[in-house]
């Protein structure tokens, strides 16, 4: 042993152990400062997670190091700032964490263990992503509000406080007790934030990297004025000391605070054990972007107070309850580079480019930017660490830049002037448009490339096997010089002897982006539809073979795939419907088109336009000659249209059908499709995983069809669906 580095001499820790320790709690109290006091973290809550859980487990093998200065020991928060102190009444403590089942599981285990009764109940609360406050009401008059500080002492933000609409200054009814301590979370909207971070750069000021850092430095404003033009929020969940109020279970004292007018949580729910919390769990986890506010998990409480007094607390979290943490959804990656991408109808939009990160169960690379003025109003600079969040199946976005890691070395975008991709210079379609466009529509390769994608893709030919990389090798092969389509005409007349020659880079599927051999560095090439013998692929047979058969594609599908300006699959439709044919489409006037339901003016405009080029009609006369049917089948006379009348929505996911597939499948026999459900909805059909739609249809009892009813309504008409609607709970 050497020496003696504690009294007594008998420690067992290795110093590098003891070392190890020592650097990490540095870091965690020096992330916290960052956190709780600037509103500035620089490290992901993910990271910041894994950090406190690696001093954890050094913990657990010496416990001598978990001393009760410790990190882990302690409620964060204690620090100097600008606000007064002032004392909890009762202490506000954090709480104690599960990651996984068996965590959650073994916490059950111990409440089972100590609280000496097998009558109690679980609270499920939403975890809300903000910061902590604790509301001091006196005789029903808020006196004094504070953040939780170290747990003990918080700091005195009263005047700021009060500027908060859902806060009420008096609590109502006349029921309130001489004394309570109500504690909840602030946060800040996430639609809000962006918004937010505008006005701050506008003002000269550091934009913030997420909406929980934004609460907490809105809140925490020096001037009040400031944190009463922020649309701060707040949900209860909690209750301190309290004089003159008598409760049994957390969920009854919720319910009195209801009344009293605070801002009490709408998800709480009591089960009765275990699997009931799991199931809780599990909804959220599903559900999380329907709540009205961001949630980073569920917190378990054992609804029954006295019980929780028996369970009691660590210096640190109650034993009585548990925070359930859902896997992050916000990142800190690098902001490689601002790209900017031209769409089908020449739309140049910049996206971001970032160091592969790992959320939400993918690798990233690319997150939307939306135009130049966002890219402005988010603050960020190429080159810097960003927050990026994916929520759900959202596409990934950028929340906001980390502005204490920046050296001086990060440079603003400057959205290009000319088209990437052929040169020509950008501009607003109209003034005052955001939106820049390259107007090169014919020979654009990148507009070709996605028009001609779009056109083969689900909602219009869906022709298989052509997918992005082989519209990339028709429209901009390497070789041939002349590639085999200069714009959509040719589609139709491809054959194997235009296909064999074409060679291309190899594209990434994600990114789109020609991928590199690992060794050499160079850009992977190959002949696309033909073999080492130069004679077809299978695939290069197939996929002629599906062009061919998509020449008998429905009418609304070939509109739709024209990708005329305004016309998407909901117009395609509805202009198939009424004319039946392009040619009519073609002929009719710019008054007929407007009066056309699901046309109007703009789209009539835009038609007028389209058919206008001559490159345009040159492409539907080479598509009439090569055979492709432009017509709707019937012809003049309408075919049979059995449900005419009908407002239907389709939701959740059907096994037989896709959601595009249901609602031609609904407006070819005439029936209107919609998105919400009203009390003229005919029918709301549904699928796994209905959602509120499935509920707003219940509460206005409107007839609800499974897939099996949906079969009989496309089948047998309205009356028979009526009769296998599903049953309405009373
Ligand atoms: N990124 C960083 O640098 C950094 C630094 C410090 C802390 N953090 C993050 O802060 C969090 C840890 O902070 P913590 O100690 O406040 O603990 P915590 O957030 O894990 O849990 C305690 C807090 O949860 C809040 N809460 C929200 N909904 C609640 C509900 N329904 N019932 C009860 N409480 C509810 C309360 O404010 C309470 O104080 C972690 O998410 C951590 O990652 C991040
Ligand atoms: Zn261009």
């Amino acid at each position: 042993m050497v020496g003696s580095e504690q009294a007594g001499g008998t420690s067992s820790v290795p110093s590098e152990a003891r070392e190890q320790h020592a650097q990490i709690a540095e870091q965690v109290e020096e992330h916290r400062f960052r956190y709780y006091v600037k509103d500035q973290p620089v490290v992901s809550d993910a990271e910041f997670d894994k950090l406190l859980r690696s001093l954890e487990a050094l913990e657990n093998e010496y416990p001598e190091l978990r001393t009760p200065d410790s990190p882990t020991q302690k409620v964060a928060g204690d620090y100097e700032t600008d606000f007064a102190t002032v004392t909890h009444r009762e202490r506000m403590l954090s709480l104690d964490n599960a990651f996984d089942d068996a965590e959650l599981a073994a916490w059950a285990q111990r409440v089972a263990n100590d609280v000496g009764t097998t009558d109690y109940h679980f609270l499920c609360e939403l975890k809300v992503d903000g910061l902590a406050v604790n509301l001091t009401y006196e005789k029903g008059r808020l006196t004094r509000a504070a953040t939780r500080g170290n747990g003990r002492e918080g700091e005195d933000i009263t005047p700021n406080v009060r500027t908060i609409s859902d806060i009420p200054d008096r609590l109502k009814g006349d029921r309130v007790p001489d004394l309570v301590e109500i504690r909840g979370e602030v946060y800040f909207p996430m639609e809000k934030f962006e918004e937010l971070n505008a006005r701050r750069l506008a003002a000269g000021q550091e934009p913030y990297a997420n909406p929980r850092n934004s609460a907490s430095g809105s809140l925490r404003q020096k001037d009040p004025k400031v944190t009463a033009t922020l649309p701060l929020r707040m949900v209860v969940h909690g209750i301190g000391a309290r004089e003159g109020l008598e409760i049994t279970r957390l969920s009854q004292a919720y319910d009195l605070l209801k009344e009293w007018g605070m801002p009490t949580a709408q998800h709480n729910k009591v089960v009765e054990d275990l699997e009931g919390v799991r199931e809780f769990i599990a909804y959220f986890g599903e559900h999380r972007h329907s709540v009205e506010h961001e949630i980073d998990g569920v917190v378990v409480k054992l609804d029954e107070i006295p019980l929780q007094g028996r369970l009691g607390s660590t210096a640190r979290a109650p034993r009585w309850a548990i925070a359930w943490k859902y896997p992050p959804e916000e990142v800190n990656t690098k902001l490689v580079d601002i790209l900017v991408g031209v769409g089908r109808t020449g739309r140049v939009t910049p996206y971001a480019q970032v160091e592969p990160v790992h959320v939400a169960g993918s690798e990233v690379e690319f997150a939307t930017l939306h135009n130049q003025e966002v890219v402005k109003a988010k603050g960020v600079l190429i080159g810097d660490t960003v927050v990026l969040r994916k929520a759900g199946d959202v596409i990934p976005e950028i929340l906001g830049p980390v502005v204490d890691l920046r050296d001086g070395s990060e440079r603003e975008f400057v959205m290009p002037a000319e088209c990437p991709e052929c040169g020509t210079a950008l501009r607003p379609m109209k003034d005052g448009d955001i939106d820049l466009r390259c107007p090169n529509a014919r020979t654009c390769p990148a507009q070709l490339r996605e028009r001609v994608t779009y056109l083969a893709g689900r909602e219009c030919l869906d022709i298989e096997l052509f997918g992005g990389v082989v519209a990339a090798a028709l429209t901009g092969p390497l070789e041939p010089a002349t590639p085999p389509l200069v714009d959509e005409g040719d589609l139709f007349d491809l054959t194997m002897e235009d296909l064999l020659p074409i060679k291309a880079y190899v594209l990434d599927k994600d990114s789109g982006l020609p991928k590199r051999d690992p060794k050499t560095g160079e850009e992977k090439i190959v002949t696309v539809f033909a073999n080492q013998k130069g004679e077809p692929k299978k695939n290069a047979v197939a996929l002629l073979e599906n062009i061919a058969k998509a020449k008998e594609s429905p009418l609304a599908r070939i509109i739709n795939g024209l990708s005329i300006r305004h016309v998407g699959p909901v117009a395609a439709q509805a202009l198939a419907q009424q004319f039946r044919s392009l040619e009519r489409i073609e002929q009719a006037s710019e008054e007929e088109l407007a009066n056309t339901d699901g046309v109007g003016p703009t789209i009539a405009a835009a038609l007028k336009e389209w058919f206008a080029e001559d490159w345009h009609r040159e492409i539907l006369r080479k598509w009439r000659a090569a055979g492709v049917r432009m017509e709707e089948e019937g012809g003049e006379d309408e075919g049979p249209r059995p449900l005419e009348g009908l407002t239907v929505v389709v939701t959740g996911t059907l096994e037989h059908h896709t959601r595009d597939g249901a609602k031609e499948a609904l407006q070819t026999r005439g029936a209107k499709v919609t998105g919400s459900v009203s009390k003229k909805t005919s029918f709301v059909v549904v699928g796994d995983n209905p959602g509120s739609k499935y509920d707003k249809a219940m509460q206005l009892k409107v007839p609800v069809l499974n897939e099996e009813g949906f079969a009989v309504l496309l089948e047998q008409g309205p009356e028979a669906a009526q009769e296998v609607a599903l049953p309405v709970p009373e």
